[in-house]
């Protein structure tokens, strides 16, 4: 697979505008760039950058850089300038002429450049955002602060870093406040680290995208400044941005990587081609000569066969550093380094935060509810609802029915008009009206509901002219005024009477979602998991999130509730749902062991104290928090596996919900052979969107229904055990307030993460300990002896272990994708070691080592009746086979020496 690399590199430093402070430094900086990426050795990129330009010039560069491209292409896109968003929340990039109150025409708008990138082929595509965002509010507005570049430019194919994704400055009248130019902390790093070849932080010779991200953040986070800088990608392959040659490999002695290196990789389910030694060499990019756009301008498009692979956007602004108010901290929850995705793509999802240990929180705040917006007042009756009444008094005395509207409610999307019928109307001559009724009434989509459920009278539903939005926090502040304090309760919206509708997702227990694209589905599920994130703490529900379509849940890819990277893979989600399968077993004999039937219950005995550890066992008992799996899309689920979906949610849906494991599937495609007959079963709760055909609204419903609702929210709630299914109008969130309380969650990671650093170059890590492991196997030192060695975290198929080796034994602290249901601890005496298949562990490629104990059947796989008999004497002990132990001791050693090698990094 080849093709070229090419890079833009926009700088705008100097503004017309005097309200737009001038900016120090980008130009400088985009030549420093365009000199790293040009270099054959390093970059290989043909580069073209635009300096000072005005936007008509800016964006004939975007649209021809874009143009013409082929799907191997890595392009690679530079911004260094202002970003200013306007009133309304859109996205703009300063250049020479932008007058911030006339952005449409002067600034360069995120959306025309995300648009350039969705037509462009290229299929990586890397944008660096060096940014100093500022809010163009209104005088003493200030807006939210976040400013998602990632809603405005992320898409498949592509990998956004950017400095920060905040407002850093406001607008006060007619000028930027608290304006302190410096030079670029972001641009200068990456810069740095692609001159020495530092950035290539797993040290195979090429910096990737997650090299380099890796790298900025430390050195962003080292200079001690409050800004953070952010990726989000997409990608289909892993991108190369450099060959790490002139730096570090050059001076270590090491033959530089091949050209072949550059190119792309392909990423999910290809793992067997990304070994890059194995490769073909390639041409080598950038021969093309670096070609600075300014004054007059010039575009020079690389020549065909050049490689240019990585597009990449940086928007480069002088950013003064002090930017990002990140909250005070107000959690101890301890974070630690990127972690290899457990279950998700890997390399896409490196970035994600390594999830919080729940039993090492101080104290978890929960997002302040200011956050989400308040609606207006509820409709109040109008002139339309009389004139409906009329209109239904006509049609019914024209086709001489004994019939009469009195009385009627107003939903927030449709009004019920309540109809009384005489004694001697059957019920066939009102739903054989149904088509009169919707023409005087003007409306196509009436819905006639006999009766309403525990009245005497028909409800006759007419969409309403103005529909009412129905806020997230508007249902939220009701469910904290009544004291409601599960943290399972989720919003819904409002019904039709106007009440708000929750749910107790934990009393559902599972629910299946369903509706046709555009009905609302995707805001439903973005205010379910949003209300979690509202009102619960990590260590009361985590959550597993799978999302094939990539997208749409990427807003919650950093948040602490996740236990695993969200999961878009589909292999990844089957063996995420087999694993909660074997979670589901585990807490069950907990509650066998203890006597218990619910996990509530079980859960209220280890607070209270009621449940202990029994003495001798290493394990150390803590309640088992909700597991909430979200499954968005189903469709593409069961398309690419249906037995093996089918196989492993059926017994989920059947019995977890007694151990606090709930299902939430949702689909577009709500067809017999997505939503199977066992599924069905197996689900009892059910909420339709408008679905595309009466079949579709019998397969989620059992009925008719969902395919009369008009869209946009409109719903059917069927829970558990009801007949009639209750019409509501979804509740809505925006991603502005997602993204706010997102932060808010993962701004608590952050700052404790940066905490334990400070606290300690390595509280858990493999640096901190120095003493070799097998200096100590086999020697005198007991179990009260200290530890001898700590490798950190060992992650096998989303189980992640800390190991300590002590003088006479090796306890493994184990957990799964984080911490759910607590830790399940192994200790492995080495004078008790009966039996292990071994097979070689492996070490990953970012230092984390692939190791599996007990019920992992991984490399180091354990009898099962070893197994068996470990749990049913209610022991975490696992036997190893005394011969088996020395390779155990030696393995670790090997992995040990081999982390230590590879990065020296700080796991704790
Ligand atoms: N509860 C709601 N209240 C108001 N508007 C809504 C609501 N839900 C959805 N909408 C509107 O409908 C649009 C489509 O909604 P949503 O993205 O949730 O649909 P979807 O069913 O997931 O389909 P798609 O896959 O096309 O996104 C939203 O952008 C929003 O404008």
């Amino acid at each position: 697979m080849s093709g070229s690399r090419n890079a833009l590199l926009i700088a705008t430093g100097e503004y017309e505008n005097p309200e737009l402070n001038r900016l120090r430094s980008p130009a400088r900086d985009a030549e420093g760039l365009a000199e790293v990426l040009h270099d054959p050795h390093i970059g290989a990129f043909g580069v073209t950058h635009v300096i000072d330009r005005p936007q008509h010039e800016v964006n004939r560069c975007l649209e021809t850089f874009f143009l013409d491209r082929s799907r191997n292409d890595v392009l690679l896109l530079h911004l260094s300038c202002h970003g200013i968003k306007d009133d309304n929340g859109l996205l703009y990039f300063a250049a020479k002429d932008t007058d911030r109150r006339l952005l449409a025409s002067t600034a360069v708008s995120a959306a025309f450049v995300h648009d350039q990138m969705r037509r462009c082929r290229a299929k990586s595509i890397v944008v660096l955002l060096d940014c100093c965002y500022s809010g163009a509010f209104l005088p003493g507005v200030k807006g939210d602060t976040a400013v998602h570049v990632t809603e405005e430019l992320a898409g498949h194919g592509r990998a956004i870093l950017t400095a920060t994704n905040r407002t850093e400055y406001a607008w006060e009248g007619d000028h930027l406040t608290e304006m302190v130019p410096e030079s670029s902390r972001f641009t200068g790093a990456i810069i740095d680290g692609l001159r020495t070849g530092e950035a290539d932080r797993d040290q195979d010779g090429i910096v990737s995208v997650h090299d380099l991200y890796e790298y900025v953040y430390e050195r962003i986070l080292a200079a001690g400044v409050k800004q953070r800088p952010q990726m989000w990608t997409a990608l289909e392959y892993r991108v190369t941005i450099a060959r790490a040659a002139n730096g570090r490999s050059q001076r270590a002695g090491e033959p530089t990587p091949p050209a072949a290196a550059l190119e792309p990789v392909p990423l999910a389910g290809n793992r067997g081609s990304t070994d890059r030694k194995t490769r073909t060499a390639q041409p080598t990019a950038g021969d093309e000569q670096i070609v600075k756009v300014s004054p007059p301008l010039h575009v020079r498009q690389p020549a065909a066969g050049l490689g240019t692979g990585v597009m990449g956007i940086a928007v480069a602004a002088d950013t003064a550093s002090d930017c990002t108010a990140l909250p005070r901290a107000s959690s101890s929850l301890v974070i630690t380094g990127p972690v290899e995705a457990p279950l998700g793509e890997a390399r896409d999802l490196r970035s994600h935060t390594e999830q919080t240990d729940p039993s090492d929180a101080i104290t978890y705040s929960l997002p302040s509810l200011g956050l989400l917006a308040r609606g207006g007042p509820a409709k109040a009756r109008s002139a339309a609802n009389n004139a409906a009444i009329a209109a239904l008094t006509k049609v019914f005395a024209d086709f001489k029915v004994d019939a009469a509207v009195t009385g009627f409610r107003l939903g927030p999307t449709i009004t019920r008009y309540e109809v009384e019928l005489g004694r001697s109307v059957q019920a066939e001559q009102i739903t054989a009206l149904t088509k009169n009724i919707a023409y005087a009434v003007a409306s196509p989509d009436v819905r006639i509901t006999f009766p309403i459920p525990g009245s005497m009278v028909v409800g006759i539903e007419v969409p309403n002219t103005e529909r009412e939005l129905v806020p997230l926090g508007d249902v939220l502040r009701l469910a904290a005024a009544a004291g409601e304090g599960n943290p399972m309760v989720v919003a819904l919206g409002k019904d039709v009477e106007g009440g708000y509708a929750m749910a107790n997702l934990a009393k559902l227990p599972h629910l299946l979602v369903a509706g046709a694209m555009g009905s609302g589905m995707t805001s439903l599920i973005d205010c379910l998991i949003t209300s979690i994130m509202m009102r619960a703490t990590p260590e009361d529900v985590r959550m597993v999130l799978v999302d094939p379509r990539r997208v749409e849940l990427m807003a919650y890819k950093d948040i602490p509730h996740l236990i695993t990277p969200i999961i878009t893979d589909t292999n990844r989600a089957v063996e995420a749902l087999q694993w909660i399968v074997r979670e589901m077993d585990l807490r069950y004999e907990d509650l066998a062991a203890y006597g218990y039937r619910h996990i509530d219950a079980f859960n209220r005995a280890v607070r209270d104290g009621t449940v202990t550890t029994p003495v001798g066992n290493q394990r150390q008992m803590e309640p088992h928090p909700y597991l909430l799996v979200v499954v968005n899309e189903l469709a593409d689920l069961m398309m690419a596996a249906p037995r093996d979906i089918e196989d492993v949610i059926v017994p989920i849906a059947r019995l977890a919900h007694t151990v606090g494991i709930h299902l939430v599937l949702a689909t577009q495609r709500p067809s017999a052979d997505v939503v199977t007959g066992l599924i069905k079963a197996s689900v009892p709760s059910r909420l339709a969107f408008v679905t595309p055909s009466l079949a579709d609204s019998r397969v989620i419903l059992d009925q008719p229904g969902a395919e009369k609702l008009i869209g946009k929210g409109d719903g059917l709630f069927l829970p558990k055990g009801a007949d009639k299914p209750i019409r509501l109008q979804g509740a809505f969130v925006t991603q502005g307030e997602i993204a706010a309380v997102v932060a808010h969650c993962t701004a608590q990671v952050i700052l404790a993460r940066r905490a334990a650093s400070a606290a300690s170059s390595c509280p858990e890590g493999i640096s901190g300990e120095t003493e070799p492991l097998d200096g100590a196997v086999g020697r005198d030192g007991g179990s009260q002896g200290r530890p001898a060695h700590r490798p950190g975290p060992i992650t096998f198929k989303g189980y992640t272990s800390t190991v300590t080796v002590y003088a006479d034994r090796v306890d493994i602290k184990r957990s799964f994708m984080g911490k759910v249901g607590g830790a399940r601890d192994c200790v492995i005496p080495f004078a008790d070691v009966v039996r292990v298949d071994s097979k070689e562990p492996t070490l990953l490629t970012n230092g984390y080592v692939q190791v599996a104990t007990a019920q992992d059947r991984g490399p180091l796989r354990i009898a099962s009746g070893e197994a068996q008999k470990a749990r049913a004497n209610n022991s975490r002990t696992v036997l190893f086979t005394r011969s088996q132990r020395d390779t155990f001791a030696a393995y670790l050693a090997e992995v040990t020496a081999g982390v230590q090698a590879q990065s020296g990094n700080c796991f704790g």
